[in-house]
């Protein structure tokens, strides 16, 4: 089986590029969607998260208020900190059993973890490439901005949380520019996927992007 990193910044679009990575045939394993899984009401991380942030971070559900967690976490990098030695053992612990489940099921399989801090939790160990979905700066915090309907100053909160988007395309040994149209972006997670499995027309030129 061939383990593959997919990473990139907030909003860069790496669920856009995951979503086709799936229509191409790879097994996507989705490192946010499980941190929101782990944090369903009554399960222990939800209520360590309860207890460490206080009912304010609830919705009257019980289930957790992740406007108001976000608002208190990215405006303070000491509960963030708090916030991901609950959540992230817990995505760890899930992420390696459904890589386990892959494997098994098939073991030719490119599975594809997407896992927005990759490089700031140092998760890169066993992976035969690391692809960065990579636009520039300006054009990210316009993404976010209208994705979320965040200020300017609550986007770069955001951004500023992560590894600048730039020093992560240097650490790629594979860069997909999503600054262009879907269609572009299409292309280029095409010509990945082929090389990735080896496939003919998946050979460099094609998919490489040089640093700039
Ligand atoms: C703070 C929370 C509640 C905000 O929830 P919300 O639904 O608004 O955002 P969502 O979970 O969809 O995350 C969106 C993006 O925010 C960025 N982000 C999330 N958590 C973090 C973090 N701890 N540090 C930096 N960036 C982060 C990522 O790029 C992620 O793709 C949530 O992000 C969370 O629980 N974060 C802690 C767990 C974590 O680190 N998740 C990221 C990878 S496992
Ligand atoms: N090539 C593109 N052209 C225009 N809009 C795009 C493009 N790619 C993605 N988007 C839009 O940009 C936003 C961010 O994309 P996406 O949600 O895939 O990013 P993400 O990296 O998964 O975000 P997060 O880090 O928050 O999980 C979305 O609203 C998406 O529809």
């Amino acid at each position: 089986m061939r383990v593959v990193g997919l990473t990139g910044g907030i909003a860069s679009g790496k669920s856009t590029v995951a979503r086709m990575f799936q229509k191409a045939g790879a097994v996507i394993i989705d490192a946010d969607r499980i941190a929101r899984q782990v944090v369903a009401p009554g399960l222990p991380a939800w209520r360590e998260i309860r207890e460490t942030f206080g009912p304010a971070v609830l919705l009257p559900d019980g289930s957790i208020d992740r406007e108001a967690l976000g608002r208190l976490v990215f405006a303070d990098p000491d509960k963030r900190r708090r916030l991901e030695r609950i959540v992230h053992p817990r995505v760890g612990q899930e992420m390696a059993t459904r890589m386990a489940h892959a494997e098994q099921t098939d073991p030719d399989a490119v599975v594809l973890l997407d896992i927005p801090l990759l490089f700031e939790t140092d998760r890169t160990q066993g992976l035969s490439d690391i692809i960065v979905v990579y636009l520039p700066e300006a054009l990210q915090c316009r993404r976010l901005m209208e994705r979320d309907g965040l200020s300017e100053t609550d986007a770069r909160a955001r951004m500023n949380a992560q590894l600048p988007l730039a020093e992560k395309r240097r650490r790629a040994t594979i860069v997909i520019d999503n600054s262009g149209p879907m269609a572009n972006t299409e292309n280029q997670v095409q010509a990945v996927y082929r090389r990735l499995t080896g496939q003919p027309g998946g050979k460099k030129e094609e998919w490489f992007h040089d640093e700039a």
